[in-house]
């Protein structure tokens, strides 16, 4: 479990601000909902902080460390944050559990034999230890996409990164998703989730953040962004995002 903070983080895509100086504080064992329209950089965001994507300026600490130096190997930083994307993107030719199995085996050299029990406890703690030996195309997309966030957890990250991974799901499969969410979020795990899961947000989150255009135009507690009618602004932009 650890803290994230960002501190006037700019991205810029062939001279185009996709992110125009963000600062974000994500405390040890928080959920922050980032919730924007499509283009307003969520995803960036979210790619920036596990450091697929270099940032322009600003910083990015995790536990009080800069891991947005330039200097610094990004291989090992990006070990501690998992990151979960909305396609499932599982191998189709290994089962599950292989498919959980690859990233230690490969990054962390684990063996086979010395990673089972603790995958096996993995799949057992999310309810999936009935579907290790089944492949992609024999699971609903909801346990495909609890397959992806058990993968992630394989390599016992200290954070966890979610962009809209609801959202090609069927609705009557989004639910066995979030719980999963809430089961991490009742272990402590620290969770930032791009999503338009608005009353997930309402329930879950400890922050939410509204992202338009690269910036943040509100952050705080969801019972003071959402509930208050003084939120002008607030109604304006979810009419504009939903
Ligand atoms: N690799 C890239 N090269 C150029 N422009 C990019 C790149 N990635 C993102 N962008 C641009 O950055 C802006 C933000 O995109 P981003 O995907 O972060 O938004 P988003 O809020 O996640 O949207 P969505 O909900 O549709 O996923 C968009 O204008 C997009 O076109």
């Amino acid at each position: 479990m650890a803290k994230l903070e960002l501190r006037g983080v700019q991205k810029r895509f062939r001279g185009a601000d996709v992110l125009r100086g963000l600062d974000l504080s994500v405390d040890n064992g928080d959920m922050v909902c980032l919730i924007g329209a499509s283009g307003s950089g969520k995803s960036t965001l979210l790619r920036c902080i596990n450091l697929l994507d270099p940032i322009d300026d600003g910083e990015i600490r995790l536990d009080g460390q800069d891991i947005s130096a330039p200097e610094l190997d990004p291989q090992p930083v990006r070990q501690r944050i998992g990151l979960v994307f909305q396609s499932f993107n599982l191998f189709p030719h290994m089962t599950a559990e292989e498919n959980v199995m690859l990233a230690p085996r490969r990054i962390k050299r684990q063996g086979r034999e010395a990673l089972r029990p603790e995958i096996a406890a993995l799949f057992a703690r999310f309810g999936l230890d009935d579907r290790m030996g089944h492949y992609p195309d024999q699971l609903s997309g909801g346990q495909q996409q609890r397959v992806a966030i058990i993968r992630a957890l394989a390599m016992r990250p200290e954070i966890m990164l979610f962009d809209e991974i609801t959202s090609a799901l069927d609705p009557e499969l989004v639910g066995e998703v979030l719980d999963v969410l809430r089961q991490l979020k009742s272990e402590g795990m620290t969770m930032v989730m791009a999503t338009h899961e608005m009353s997930f947000a309402r329930e879950v989150a400890d922050k939410v953040c509204f992202l338009s255009d690269g910036h943040i135009l509100e952050q705080g507690p969801p019972a003071q962004l959402f509930e208050r009618p003084e939120h002008a602004r607030t109604a304006a932009f979810l009419r504009a995002v939903l």
